[in-house]
């Protein structure tokens, strides 16, 4: 077991991703990628210790009420382990703490940010920022360019420059409590994507390139460690050339831009963790 990289995919409440991620996961080399029911855990059948990346799947944690994965979130934070004295959100603290990796895709991206898992600016893992309802009031389901932060100490996209994934949502304007927490995300390189014009150039705030209105067109962001990560569009879409929307059209390589993400997290694992 020491040797192997694993991965874990939370489902249940009103995931509908957790496939593909984990897909995604044993595309880019995982040896182990789990899909385990939020049950399970909560039930102490399933230890987190187990695990190196754990994954926060996209879709609509108890039907977006009370906001998107609000509800979930509070579930994490309150719900204690059968057979401890520990919540789920103690676990995947000290699953942090041990160095491993989160990301958060979408639905797991809300989660993380209403749990006060990103951006963690003070380690306190308090809320700060939030996701809330696109500009436009629609749910958006479009392509989008993505303009990666060369200096941000992200794990997930070292060495990429932009990347072209899919959202589908309906609350992904990210905005924080204050100017001061955007001014400091901003200074410390954790505004890891933003929405960006074809050529991966200049941040937009214009619509349909900005599908949301999202604060300094940001689409996803990391905490000060590099290591949790959490984005609005959906990299598990995109890691096979005929999920390109112009596959037929183009020349495209055999793998998607989404798979780098996960490859990257496997690589961090293979040199720091096992
Ligand atoms: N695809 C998703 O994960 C959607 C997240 C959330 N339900 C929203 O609409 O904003």
């Amino acid at each position: 077991m020491a040797q192997q990289v694993r991965a874990i995919v939370i489902s249940g409440n009103g995931t509908n991703c957790e496939r593909e991620v984990a897909n995604a996961c044993r595309l880019a080399g995982a040896d182990v990628a789990d899909i385990v029911h939020i049950s399970r855990l909560l039930a102490g059948e399933v230890d987190l210790n187990d695990y190196h990346f754990l994954n926060f799947a996209g879709g609509f944690l108890d039907g977006d009420d009370l906001g998107s994965a609000k509800a979930g979130a509070n579930r994490l934070n309150s719900a204690v382990i059968a057979g401890s004295d520990q919540t789920l959100a103690d676990s995947i603290r000290a699953f942090v703490a041990a160095g491993k990796l989160v990301m958060g895709v979408c639905n797991g991206f809300q989660l993380m940010v209403k749990m006060g898992l990103l951006p963690s600016l003070d380690g306190d893992h308090s809320q700060t920022t939030t996701l809330t309802f696109n500009d436009g009031g629609r749910f958006e389901d479009r392509w989008t360019y993505l303009k990666v932060d060369p200096d941000s100490p992200c794990v997930f996209t070292k060495g990429l420059k932009g990347i072209y994934l899919p959202v589908r949502h309906g609350e992904g304007k990210f905005v924080t409590e204050s100017p001061g927490i955007l001014d400091e995300l901003e200074s410390r390189h954790l505004t890891v994507l933003k929405y960006c014009d074809a050529d991966y150039q200049a941040p937009t705030m214009d619509y349909p390139l900005n599908p949301n209105g999202s604060s300094a067109a940001i689409a996803g962001i990391c905490d000060p460690s590099g290591r949790l990560f959490g984005l609005m569009p959906h990299p598990e879409a995109y890691v096979h050339r005929t999920h390109h929307p112009r596959w037929t059209r183009e020349e495209l390589p055999e793998e998607g831009m989404g798979l780098w993400l996960y490859q990257n997290a496997v690589t961090f694992i293979r040199e720091n963790l096992l």
